[in-house]
C-alpha cells in the first residue's frame, strides 16, 4: 500500500501527579491516499489523542507522523479539523466564518475568488438559503455543517474528524453524514474519523482500525469495508456483508471490555481529576442496535 498518512510507532505519555501515564504505545497505522478511515475504541482509549498528535495540536513522545512525505511537527492548513462542536466565531455570519480560512490558505486569490470558494463549499453542505446568516441563527446541525464546509474549503491535504456528529440527534447525524458522504465523493480527501459508532463508521469508511484499550492502547485490529461508494444507506444495510461486519466489530470491542489491564500498567495508569470519560460507549452499546455515545 502506497503510505500518504504514515503513523510510525508512536507513543504518548502525559505526565500525572502519580508519574507518566502511557496512553498510547507503538501505536502504526497507515493511510491511503483519498481513503477514509474510521478509529474506533472504547471511551478514553486514546482515539482523540492519537488524532490530535495528527492535527500537531498534541506532542509526540516518541515515533513519528509523515503526511505526504512531510513530517508533521505542528498544526498546519494541510489538515482541516473537525471537532464535535464548530466553534464558530458568534459575530460573523456563516459565510464570513467559511471565508476567514479561504482567505488565509488562499492569500494569491482575489476577495471575489475566496467568496466563490466559500459560498460552493457552502452550497454542497445544503445552506444556500443560510450563509448570511450568525451562528445564534442556525441549528446545531447547521452550525456542524458550516463546520465541515470551513474544513474543506480549505483545501486540505487531509481531513480529521472527531466524533463530529457525536452532539447531534440521530435523525441530524444521519443527514451530515449524507452530508460528509457527499463532500467526500466530490474531494476524495484522505480521512481520519475517531468515532463510537459501529454504523457510522460502516457507512462512511473504506476501513475502520479498531483500538485496543489502555494503557498503551494500539491498533489491534483492521476491518475492511468493501461497499462500494457512491453509498446508499438502505443498499449497505441490506448487504449480506453488513452484520457480519458489523458483528466483527463488536466482537472486538467486547472482548476488550473483558480484557484485564496487564498489572504494571494498571498500577501506572492515573487519570488527572477533570479528564475523566465515562463509559458512555457501552452503555449505549446495550441498550439497542445502534452503538454511539
Ligand atoms: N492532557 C492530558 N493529561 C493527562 N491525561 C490526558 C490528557 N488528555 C487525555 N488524557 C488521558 O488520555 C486518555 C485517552 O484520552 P482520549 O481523549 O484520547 O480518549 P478517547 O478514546 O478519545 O475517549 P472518548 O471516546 O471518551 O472521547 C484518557 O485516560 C485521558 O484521561
Amino acid at each position: 500500500m502506497k503510505k500518504y498518512l504514515e503513523i510510525w510507532n508512536i507513543t504518548k505519555t502525559f505526565p500525572t501527579p502519580t508519574g507518566p501515564s502511557v496512553v498510547v504505545r507503538n501505536f502504526d497505522l497507515n493511510l491511503r491516499k483519498g481513503e477514509f478511515l474510521s478509529l474506533i475504541g472504547h471511551s478514553g482509549c486514546g482515539k482523540s489523542t492519537v488524532l490530535s498528535m495528527v492535527a500537531g495540536l498534541s506532542e509526540i513522545t516518541s515515533g513519528g507522523i509523515v503526511l505526504a512525505g512531510r513530517q508533521i511537527q505542528g498544526p498546519g492548513p494541510d489538515r482541516g479539523v473537525v471537532f464535535q462542536s464548530p466553534c464558530l466565531l458568534h459575530w460573523m455570519t456563516a459565510l464570513e466564518n467559511v471565508l476567514l480560512g479561504v482567505e488565509q490558505v488562499h492569500r494569491q486569490k482575489s476577495r471575489k475568488d475566496c467568496i466563490e470558494i466559500a459560498t460552493h463549499y457552502l452550497e454542497l453542505v445544503g445552506l444556500e438559503e443560510s450563509m448570511h446568516k450568525k451562528p445564534r441563527e442556525l441549528s446545531s446541525g447547521m452550525q456542524q455543517r458550516v463546520g465541515l464546509a470551513r474544513a474543506f474549503a480549505l483545501s486540505p491535504k487531509m481531513l480529521l474528524l472527531d466524533e463530529p456528529f457525536g452532539m447531534l440527534d440521530s435523525l441530524t447525524r444521519f443527514e451530515l453524514q449524507e452530508v460528509l458522504m457527499n463532500l467526500w465523493a466530490e474531494d476524495q480527501k484522505t480521512a481520519l474519523m475517531v468515532t463510537h459508532d459501529v454504523d457510522e463508521a460502516l457507512f462512511l469508511s473504506d476501513r475502520i482500525a479498531m483500538m485496543t484499550n489502555g494503557p498503551g492502547a494500539r491498533v489491534g485490529e483492521i476491518l475492511e469495508v468493501p461497499f462500494p461508494h457512491p453509498r446508499d444507506r438502505q443498499e449497505v444495510l441490506e448487504d449480506p456483508m453488513y452484520y457480519p461486519l458489523r458483528e466483527r466489530l463488536i466482537t472486538f470491542l467486547e472482548g476488550q471490555a473483558h480484557k484485564e489491564k496487564p498489572a504494571e500498567e494498571s498500577a501506572r495508569e492515573s487519570v488527572p481529576e477533570g479528564a475523566v470519560k465515562t463509559g458512555r460507549f457501552w452503555s449505549a452499546l446495550w441498550k439497542g442496535t445502534r452503538t454511539s455515545a
